[in-house]
């Protein structure tokens, strides 16, 4: 429940509010007792005693036609029967009504947030393992893959970060379980459209950053992605950060006086031995541990996790036990067929964590490799160049080019840009079950690897605008072991 009253002063005193709009005439101060008992982006989720806020590019007047909502707000007078609030920034505004409503469910939690390019997921199932550990299971989730508000159940996320209406319920139905801790993954896309406006976190995490999420949607330039990254660090009251990531100078200076633990070849924090799933720690955190996910990267992952939990404070003891324990989906997911060869299932969807993946496989796998790989329509454009130069240079790859979230383009269209980048042959199958189909037939020892790369978990591929049914690359692969 929030008044009106609330409302307006709290965007009064964010400077964001302009003015109510009853029947044409403007108000400074409403002073009727209006209540709202919920709030909605979607004009179809409505009622008499929602606060609806019109937002978005696809928004449209119409929307508002009929709606039973009795004030909308907006940055745009749409010149309807309804009562208006109208701001500057909706979004900003949508943030701080959702914390006040909700009332500050961050306050209740200690928080961890990561960011970077690659490894968020991964990273953010590593410290959930390790603080659940540490406070018997009470770690809430946030992250791409899926969302655990109780803990131990999961469900499929919509986006990386939630709209904050969304990401503010679901902190408050976490409070609600006795959730103590929340680890979240918090996109550059979050702080472009303020989904975290006004939140600071307990502990930040920067894991790296490469070119990446460039394009019509998403950020126009790298600069733009890096800046709205950076923005964690002012969020944050501790902060984590890869001291090997591209402009860490950067991130050194911006993080000023802020408490921090970096990590990495130029820190005190260090991984000073590492196997396929062991690897030894020198620095805060001193000592050997085990994890089930293959490659160095990983580690990374795990000593990053490792920091950030250290300072919420999770024990070595309670860093081991976690790390040892935690299994991330779609990433790294290793199957082995009735002959021997090794399929592996990854959520590797762009040029860096393509070239990481296969690496991993290489160093692991003397015979032949089969690589399946598509790249996503509409988004993520500058990936296609990036995966045919990966391909391009790794030639004991076989690569079959597929099907990987189209949406309004052509598969094959995707496909045959990727193939420009690449000099030999490559394979095309644009249904994707039968392009892994035709991979597990093609090995035959174990000293070969299918790589099942970009999907993970995903259970749909994106046609249209819509997700339609998608066997899911785990389910396809192990169909035909
Ligand atoms: C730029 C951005 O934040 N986009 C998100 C945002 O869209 P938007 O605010 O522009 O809204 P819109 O899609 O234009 O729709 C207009 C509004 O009309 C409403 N509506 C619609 C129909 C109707 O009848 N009535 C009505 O009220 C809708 O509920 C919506 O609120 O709000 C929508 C939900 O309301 C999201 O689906 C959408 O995510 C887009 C599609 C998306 O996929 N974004 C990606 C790029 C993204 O954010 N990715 C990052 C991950 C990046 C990473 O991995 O680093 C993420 O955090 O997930
Ligand atoms: N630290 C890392 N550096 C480079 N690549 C990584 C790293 N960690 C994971 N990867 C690769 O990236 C893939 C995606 O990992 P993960 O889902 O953890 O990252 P993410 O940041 O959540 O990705 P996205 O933003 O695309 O959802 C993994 O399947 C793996 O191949």
């Amino acid at each position: 429940m929030i008044t009106l009253k609330e409302i307006i002063k709290l965007l009064k005193d964010d400077n964001n509010f302009h003015e109510i709009i009853v029947d044409g005439d403007y108000f400074w101060d409403f002073d009727k007792s209006v209540k709202f008992s919920a709030l909605s982006y979607d004009s179809r989720k409505t009622d008499k005693e929602t606060l609806f806020f019109a937002k978005g590019l696809n928004f449209k007047k119409e929307f508002l036609t009929g709606l039973s909502a009795p004030f909308y707000l907006s940055e745009l007078d749409y010149e309807v029967e309804i009562p208006a609030i109208i701001v500057s920034d909706v979004k900003k505004a949508m943030s701080l009504i959702a914390q006040a409503f909700y009332d500050y469910p961050q306050n209740k939690l200690k928080t961890l947030a990561l960011t970077g390019t690659k490894g968020k997921t991964t990273s953010a199932y590593f410290a959930k393992a390790i603080l659940d550990a540490m406070n018997g299971g009470k770690t809430a989730l946030l992250s791409t893959a899926q969302t655990s508000l109780d803990g131990k159940t999961f469900f499929k996320s919509e986006l990386t970060t939630p709209e904050s209406l969304d990401l503010l319920r679901m902190m408050h139905e976490a409070v609600e379980n006795g959730m103590t801790h929340l680890v979240m993954e918090v996109s550059s896309q979050a702080y472009k459209t303020e989904r975290v406006y006004g939140l600071t976190f307990d502990v930040g995490v920067f894991l790296n950053l490469s070119p990446d999420h460039i394009g019509p949607i998403e950020h126009p330039t790298i600069e733009d992605y890096f800046y709205c990254k950076r923005q964690l660090i002012h969020h944050s009251r501790y902060f984590v950060a890869n001291s090997e990531m591209l402009h860490f100078n950067t991130i050194q200076q911006e993080i000023g006086d802020l408490p921090h633990a970096f990590y990495g070849k130029f820190s005190d924090n260090q991984i000073i031995k590492s196997d396929k799933l062991h690897f030894e720690l020198e620095g805060a955190i001193t000592g050997e541990f085990d994890i089930r996910l293959i490659g160095r990267f990983n580690q990374e992952n795990a000593l990053a996790a490792a920091l950030a939990t250290k300072a919420l404070g999770a024990s070595v003891d309670n860093i081991r036990t976690g790390l040892a324990k935690a299994i991330v989906p779609g990433r790294m997911e290793l199957l082995t067929a009735k002959n021997g060869a090794h399929i592996y299932v990854d959520y590797a969807h762009n040029g860096i964590s393509l070239e990481n993946l296969v690496e991993v496989v290489e160093a692991h796998h003397t015979g032949k490799l089969v690589l399946i790989l598509g790249a996503t329509g509409n988004k993520g454009e500058s990936r296609r160049k990036d995966f045919g130069n990966v391909i391009e240079n790794h030639p004991r790859l076989d690569t079959i080019l597929t099907t990987d979230d189209s949406n309004r383009e052509d598969p094959q269209k995707i496909a045959n840009e990727i193939a420009s980048y690449i000099t030999r042959k490559v394979d095309f199958e644009m249904n994707r079950e039968y392009a892994i189909k035709t991979a597990i037939s093609n090995v035959s020892t174990a000293d070969d690897a299918v790589i099942i790369a970009g999907k993970g978990t995903d259970k749909f591929q994106l046609k249209d605008g819509k997700r339609e049914p998608y066997i899911g690359d785990t389910e396809a692969a192990e169909k035909y072991l």
